[in-house]
Protein backbone atom coordinates (compact mmCIF):
# COMPACT_ATOMS: atom_id res chain seq x y z
CA UNK A 1 0.00 0.00 0.00
CA UNK A 2 1.10 3.29 -0.63
CA UNK A 3 0.79 6.05 2.43
CA UNK A 4 0.93 9.92 1.49
CA UNK A 5 0.83 11.79 4.63
CA UNK A 6 -0.07 15.95 4.63
CA UNK A 7 1.02 17.27 8.14
CA UNK A 8 -0.08 20.60 6.79
CA UNK A 9 -3.46 19.64 4.02
CA UNK A 10 -4.84 22.79 2.77
CA UNK A 11 -7.75 24.25 0.64
CA UNK A 12 -6.14 25.48 -2.21
CA UNK A 13 -8.72 28.65 -2.91
CA UNK A 14 -7.28 29.04 -6.39
CA UNK A 15 -8.96 32.58 -7.88
CA UNK A 16 -8.42 33.57 -11.58
CA UNK A 17 -7.93 37.24 -12.18
CA UNK A 18 -6.72 38.74 -15.86
CA UNK A 19 -4.62 41.73 -14.26
CA UNK A 20 -3.89 41.11 -10.87
CA UNK A 21 -2.48 44.41 -9.19
CA UNK A 22 -1.24 44.43 -5.26
CA UNK A 23 -2.37 46.90 -3.26
CA UNK A 24 -5.84 47.30 -5.03
CA UNK A 25 -9.11 45.30 -5.33
CA UNK A 26 -9.10 42.80 -7.79
CA UNK A 27 -12.38 40.81 -8.28
CA UNK A 28 -12.69 37.69 -10.08
CA UNK A 29 -15.08 35.88 -11.59
CA UNK A 30 -13.55 32.12 -11.83
CA UNK A 31 -12.35 30.91 -8.28
CA UNK A 32 -11.94 27.09 -6.84
CA UNK A 33 -11.39 25.33 -3.90
CA UNK A 34 -9.24 22.79 -4.38
CA UNK A 35 -7.87 20.16 -1.68
CA UNK A 36 -4.10 20.88 -1.52
CA UNK A 37 -1.45 20.07 0.24
CA UNK A 38 1.88 17.79 -1.25
CA UNK A 39 0.42 14.85 -0.01
CA UNK A 40 -3.07 15.17 -0.22
CA UNK A 41 -2.42 15.93 -4.26
CA UNK A 42 0.18 12.99 -4.53
CA UNK A 43 -2.88 10.73 -3.42
CA UNK A 44 -5.40 12.57 -5.94
CA UNK A 45 -3.11 11.90 -8.91
CA UNK A 46 -2.48 8.40 -7.93
CA UNK A 47 -5.80 7.44 -7.84
CA UNK A 48 -6.46 8.97 -10.73
CA UNK A 49 -3.20 7.39 -12.77
CA UNK A 50 -5.31 3.71 -11.18
CA UNK A 51 -3.41 3.32 -7.88
CA UNK A 52 -4.97 2.91 -5.07
CA UNK A 53 -3.48 4.56 -1.80
CA UNK A 54 -4.26 6.40 1.40
CA UNK A 55 -4.06 9.56 2.42
CA UNK A 56 -2.97 10.02 5.91
CA UNK A 57 -2.30 13.64 8.14
CA UNK A 58 -3.61 16.04 10.04
CA UNK A 59 -6.70 17.64 9.32
CA UNK A 60 -9.40 20.22 11.50
CA UNK A 61 -12.36 22.95 10.98
CA UNK A 62 -14.98 23.17 8.59
CA UNK A 63 -11.59 23.27 6.15
CA UNK A 64 -10.81 20.04 7.38
CA UNK A 65 -13.86 18.42 6.83
CA UNK A 66 -14.41 20.04 3.24
CA UNK A 67 -11.12 18.04 2.26
CA UNK A 68 -12.00 14.98 3.84
CA UNK A 69 -15.59 15.16 1.65
CA UNK A 70 -13.99 16.73 -1.36
CA UNK A 71 -11.62 13.45 -1.39
CA UNK A 72 -14.25 10.58 -0.24
CA UNK A 73 -16.04 11.98 -3.50
CA UNK A 74 -12.95 11.52 -5.76
CA UNK A 75 -12.82 8.17 -4.37
CA UNK A 76 -9.80 8.97 -2.37
CA UNK A 77 -9.26 6.93 1.06
CA UNK A 78 -8.76 9.15 3.93
CA UNK A 79 -7.30 8.49 7.33
CA UNK A 80 -6.69 12.19 8.86
CA UNK A 81 -5.89 12.59 12.85
CA UNK A 82 -8.13 15.14 14.01
CA UNK A 83 -7.36 18.99 15.12
CA UNK A 84 -9.23 21.21 17.17
CA UNK A 85 -7.30 23.90 14.87
CA UNK A 86 -8.94 24.54 11.30
CA UNK A 87 -6.93 23.58 8.27
CA UNK A 88 -5.32 26.32 6.38
CA UNK A 89 -6.61 27.81 3.09
CA UNK A 90 -4.01 29.11 0.57
CA UNK A 91 -4.41 31.34 -2.13
CA UNK A 92 -3.42 31.07 -5.64
CA UNK A 93 -3.45 33.75 -7.72
CA UNK A 94 -3.67 33.43 -11.26
CA UNK A 95 -2.55 36.03 -13.63
CA UNK A 96 0.41 37.04 -15.67
CA UNK A 97 2.24 35.75 -12.88
CA UNK A 98 1.46 32.68 -10.62
CA UNK A 99 1.17 34.51 -6.58
CA UNK A 100 0.78 32.12 -4.04
CA UNK A 101 0.15 32.59 0.22
CA UNK A 102 0.36 30.03 2.18
CA UNK A 103 -0.58 29.71 6.00
CA UNK A 104 1.12 27.88 8.77
CA UNK A 105 0.48 24.22 9.42
CA UNK A 106 -1.05 22.91 12.74
CA UNK A 107 0.23 22.98 16.18
CA UNK A 108 -0.24 19.42 17.30
CA UNK A 109 -0.01 17.55 20.34
CA UNK A 110 2.29 14.50 21.82
CA UNK A 111 -1.04 12.38 21.29
CA UNK A 112 -1.60 13.37 17.95
CA UNK A 113 2.27 12.48 17.16
CA UNK A 114 1.81 9.78 18.97
CA UNK A 115 -1.04 8.90 16.82
CA UNK A 116 1.10 9.08 13.36
CA UNK A 117 3.79 6.76 14.54
CA UNK A 118 1.56 4.44 15.22
CA UNK A 119 0.19 4.50 11.65
CA UNK A 120 3.65 3.91 10.25
CA UNK A 121 4.25 1.44 12.38
CA UNK A 122 1.60 -0.56 11.00
CA UNK A 123 3.26 -0.38 7.57
CA UNK A 124 5.53 -3.27 6.49
CA UNK A 125 8.26 -4.41 4.06
CA UNK A 126 7.04 -3.13 0.00
CA UNK A 127 4.83 -0.28 1.88
CA UNK A 128 5.62 3.43 0.84
CA UNK A 129 5.41 6.16 3.21
CA UNK A 130 5.17 9.82 1.27
CA UNK A 131 5.73 12.28 3.54
CA UNK A 132 5.42 15.73 1.42
CA UNK A 133 4.62 19.20 2.20
CA UNK A 134 6.03 21.59 4.68
CA UNK A 135 7.15 20.12 8.09
CA UNK A 136 5.65 22.61 10.88
CA UNK A 137 8.71 24.12 12.97
CA UNK A 138 6.95 23.76 16.03
CA UNK A 139 7.50 19.60 15.55
CA UNK A 140 11.20 18.81 16.03
CA UNK A 141 12.99 17.08 13.46
CA UNK A 142 14.12 14.20 15.37
CA UNK A 143 10.32 13.28 15.15
CA UNK A 144 10.45 12.97 11.51
CA UNK A 145 13.68 10.92 11.77
CA UNK A 146 12.01 8.42 14.05
CA UNK A 147 9.70 8.22 11.34
CA UNK A 148 12.43 7.50 8.75
CA UNK A 149 13.84 5.08 10.97
CA UNK A 150 10.57 3.14 11.50
CA UNK A 151 10.24 3.00 7.62
CA UNK A 152 13.71 1.98 7.36
CA UNK A 153 13.78 -1.07 9.97
CA UNK A 154 10.65 -2.14 8.00
CA UNK A 155 11.63 -1.90 4.86
CA UNK A 156 8.60 0.97 3.70
CA UNK A 157 9.68 3.18 0.39
CA UNK A 158 10.55 6.27 2.08
CA UNK A 159 9.99 9.23 -0.24
CA UNK A 160 10.24 12.65 0.72
CA UNK A 161 8.83 15.86 -0.87
CA UNK A 162 9.48 18.77 1.30
CA UNK A 163 11.62 21.95 2.65
CA UNK A 164 13.16 23.26 5.18
CA UNK A 165 15.30 22.41 7.92
CA UNK A 166 13.56 19.43 8.35
CA UNK A 167 14.49 18.02 5.04
CA UNK A 168 18.02 19.07 6.05
CA UNK A 169 17.67 16.95 8.53
CA UNK A 170 15.97 13.69 7.38
CA UNK A 171 18.49 13.30 4.51
CA UNK A 172 20.56 11.11 6.61
CA UNK A 173 18.15 8.34 6.56
CA UNK A 174 17.60 5.86 3.62
CA UNK A 175 15.60 7.95 1.42
CA UNK A 176 14.10 5.81 -1.81
CA UNK A 177 13.10 9.39 -4.01
CA UNK A 178 13.40 13.11 -3.22
CA UNK A 179 12.17 15.65 -5.35
CA UNK A 180 13.49 18.99 -4.51
CA UNK A 181 12.99 21.64 -6.86
CA UNK A 182 16.07 23.92 -8.11
CA UNK A 183 15.17 26.48 -5.33
CA UNK A 184 14.78 23.87 -2.77
CA UNK A 185 18.08 21.70 -3.52
CA UNK A 186 19.83 25.09 -3.03
CA UNK A 187 18.44 26.02 0.05
CA UNK A 188 19.62 22.17 1.26
CA UNK A 189 23.09 23.55 0.64
CA UNK A 190 22.48 27.55 1.47
CA UNK A 191 23.53 28.17 -2.02
CA UNK A 192 21.98 29.56 -4.88
CA UNK A 193 21.85 26.67 -8.17
CA UNK A 194 22.19 28.48 -11.41
CA UNK A 195 23.21 25.68 -13.67
CA UNK A 196 22.03 22.21 -14.19
CA UNK A 197 25.45 21.31 -13.78
CA UNK A 198 25.47 22.76 -10.59
CA UNK A 199 21.73 21.15 -9.50
CA UNK A 200 23.49 17.86 -10.75
CA UNK A 201 26.55 18.35 -8.25
CA UNK A 202 24.65 19.37 -5.39
CA UNK A 203 21.83 16.29 -6.32
CA UNK A 204 24.89 13.91 -6.39
CA UNK A 205 25.60 14.63 -2.96
CA UNK A 206 22.50 13.74 -1.52
CA UNK A 207 22.86 9.71 -3.62
CA UNK A 208 26.67 9.84 -1.85
CA UNK A 209 24.61 10.18 1.47
CA UNK A 210 21.92 7.71 1.41
CA UNK A 211 19.25 8.91 -1.34
CA UNK A 212 17.94 5.90 -4.11
CA UNK A 213 16.39 8.71 -6.50
CA UNK A 214 16.84 12.75 -6.74
CA UNK A 215 14.65 14.47 -9.07
CA UNK A 216 15.51 18.01 -9.65
CA UNK A 217 12.23 19.79 -10.43
CA UNK A 218 12.92 22.62 -13.12
CA UNK A 219 9.49 24.13 -13.69
CA UNK A 220 9.14 24.67 -17.45
CA UNK A 221 12.57 23.56 -17.84
CA UNK A 222 11.98 20.02 -17.17
CA UNK A 223 13.79 17.88 -14.48
CA UNK A 224 16.73 15.97 -13.53
CA UNK A 225 17.59 12.87 -12.28
CA UNK A 226 20.52 11.41 -10.66
CA UNK A 227 21.25 7.72 -8.85
CA UNK A 228 24.01 5.72 -8.20
CA UNK A 229 24.02 4.68 -11.83
CA UNK A 230 24.16 7.72 -13.69
CA UNK A 231 22.36 11.44 -14.38
CA UNK A 232 19.53 12.22 -16.66
CA UNK A 233 17.68 14.97 -18.12
CA UNK A 234 14.30 15.41 -19.19
CA UNK A 235 12.59 18.31 -21.15
CA UNK A 236 9.51 19.55 -20.53
CA UNK A 237 6.45 19.04 -23.34
CA UNK A 238 5.34 22.02 -24.44
CA UNK A 239 1.44 23.52 -24.06
CA UNK A 240 -0.34 26.18 -22.81
CA UNK A 241 0.50 26.61 -19.06
CA UNK A 242 -2.24 27.01 -16.68
CA UNK A 243 -1.89 26.17 -13.14
CA UNK A 244 1.37 24.88 -12.04
CA UNK A 245 0.24 24.40 -8.43
CA UNK A 246 0.81 20.75 -8.02
CA UNK A 247 2.92 20.04 -10.73
CA UNK A 248 5.76 18.83 -8.76
CA UNK A 249 3.36 16.55 -6.47
CA UNK A 250 2.35 15.03 -9.59
CA UNK A 251 5.50 14.58 -11.11
CA UNK A 252 6.11 12.28 -7.55
CA UNK A 253 2.88 10.64 -8.04
CA UNK A 254 3.80 9.80 -11.45
CA UNK A 255 7.22 8.75 -10.85
CA UNK A 256 5.85 6.35 -7.76
CA UNK A 257 2.74 5.15 -10.05
CA UNK A 258 5.22 4.47 -12.52
CA UNK A 259 7.89 2.64 -10.57
CA UNK A 260 5.15 0.12 -8.81
CA UNK A 261 4.01 -1.30 -12.23
CA UNK A 262 7.97 -1.20 -14.03
CA UNK A 263 10.57 -1.07 -11.23
CA UNK A 264 12.31 1.05 -14.08
CA UNK A 265 13.85 3.97 -12.83
CA UNK A 266 14.02 5.94 -16.07
CA UNK A 267 10.43 4.64 -17.40
CA UNK A 268 9.51 6.23 -13.47
CA UNK A 269 10.97 9.49 -14.23
CA UNK A 270 9.68 9.81 -17.71
CA UNK A 271 6.41 8.98 -16.31
CA UNK A 272 6.66 11.56 -13.53
CA UNK A 273 7.88 14.78 -15.98
CA UNK A 274 4.81 13.87 -18.26
CA UNK A 275 2.29 13.95 -14.92
CA UNK A 276 3.71 17.14 -13.94
CA UNK A 277 3.13 18.51 -17.23
CA UNK A 278 -0.22 17.68 -17.42
CA UNK A 279 -0.89 19.08 -14.49
CA UNK A 280 0.59 22.48 -15.50
CA UNK A 281 -1.58 22.49 -18.25
CA UNK A 282 -4.58 22.32 -16.42
CA UNK A 283 -6.58 24.49 -13.96
CA UNK A 284 -6.57 21.21 -11.10
CA UNK A 285 -4.52 18.13 -11.08
CA UNK A 286 -4.11 16.07 -14.33
CA UNK A 287 -6.24 12.92 -15.63
CA UNK A 288 -4.62 9.98 -16.81
CA UNK A 289 -5.45 10.56 -20.31
CA UNK A 290 -3.76 13.49 -20.00
CA UNK A 291 -0.61 11.96 -18.86
CA UNK A 292 -0.25 9.23 -21.59
CA UNK A 293 -0.96 11.85 -24.44
CA UNK A 294 2.30 13.82 -23.04
CA UNK A 295 4.28 10.48 -22.41
CA UNK A 296 6.39 10.28 -25.77
CA UNK A 297 7.01 14.40 -25.82
CA UNK A 298 9.24 13.83 -22.72
CA UNK A 299 12.71 13.87 -24.06
CA UNK A 300 14.55 12.00 -21.58
CA UNK A 301 19.04 11.78 -22.60
CA UNK A 302 22.02 11.34 -20.25
CA UNK A 303 23.06 14.66 -18.82
CA UNK A 304 26.82 15.55 -19.34
CA UNK A 305 28.56 18.17 -17.38
CA UNK A 306 28.63 20.66 -20.03
CA UNK A 307 27.72 23.70 -17.72
CA UNK A 308 24.31 24.53 -19.33
CA UNK A 309 22.34 27.51 -18.14
CA UNK A 310 18.88 26.79 -16.51
N1 LIG B 1 5.63 25.78 -17.37
C1 LIG B 1 5.70 24.43 -17.46
N2 LIG B 1 5.63 23.81 -18.66
C2 LIG B 1 5.71 22.48 -18.77
N3 LIG B 1 5.88 21.66 -17.70
C3 LIG B 1 5.94 22.21 -16.47
C4 LIG B 1 5.86 23.64 -16.28
N4 LIG B 1 5.97 23.88 -14.94
C5 LIG B 1 6.11 22.68 -14.34
N5 LIG B 1 6.11 21.68 -15.24
C6 LIG B 1 6.29 20.24 -15.01
O1 LIG B 1 6.08 19.93 -13.65
C7 LIG B 1 7.29 19.46 -13.03
C8 LIG B 1 7.42 19.99 -11.63
O2 LIG B 1 7.36 21.40 -11.67
P1 LIG B 1 8.13 22.36 -10.66
O3 LIG B 1 7.52 23.71 -10.83
O4 LIG B 1 9.58 22.25 -10.86
O5 LIG B 1 7.79 21.71 -9.24
P2 LIG B 1 7.32 22.37 -7.87
O6 LIG B 1 5.84 22.60 -8.08
O7 LIG B 1 7.59 21.35 -6.84
O8 LIG B 1 8.11 23.65 -7.71
C9 LIG B 1 8.42 19.91 -13.97
O9 LIG B 1 9.53 19.05 -13.86
C10 LIG B 1 7.72 19.82 -15.33
O10 LIG B 1 7.66 18.48 -15.78
O1 LIG C 1 3.24 22.70 2.53
P1 LIG C 1 3.67 23.89 1.70
O2 LIG C 1 5.13 23.90 1.37
O3 LIG C 1 3.17 25.19 2.28
O4 LIG C 1 2.97 23.72 0.29
C1 LIG C 1 1.59 23.57 0.17
C2 LIG C 1 1.13 23.89 -1.19
O5 LIG C 1 1.82 23.05 -2.09
C3 LIG C 1 0.92 22.42 -2.98
O6 LIG C 1 0.76 21.10 -2.50
C4 LIG C 1 1.44 22.46 -4.38
O7 LIG C 1 2.75 21.95 -4.42
P2 LIG C 1 3.64 21.89 -5.72
O8 LIG C 1 3.24 23.04 -6.60
O9 LIG C 1 5.05 21.96 -5.23
O10 LIG C 1 3.36 20.57 -6.36
C5 LIG C 1 -0.40 23.17 -2.82
O11 LIG C 1 -1.49 22.34 -3.04
C6 LIG C 1 -0.34 23.68 -1.41
O12 LIG C 1 -1.05 24.86 -1.25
Amino acid sequence: MIYTCTITPSIDYTVYVPEFGSGKLNRSEEVYYYPGGKGINVSRVLKRLGISNRALGYAGGFTGHYIEEFLKNEGVDADFIHTSEITRINVKIKSNQETELNGPGPALNAGQLDALTEKVRSMGEGDWFVLAGSLPGSIAPAYFLELAKICEANQVHFVLDTSGPALKSLLVAPVFLVKPNQQELGELFDVKINTVAEAFQYARKLVERNTEHVVVSMGGEGALLVTKEGAWLAKAPQGHVINTVGSGDSLVSGFIASYTMQSDPLEAFRYGVASGSATAFRSDLCRFEDVEKLLDQVEIYPFEEKGVTL
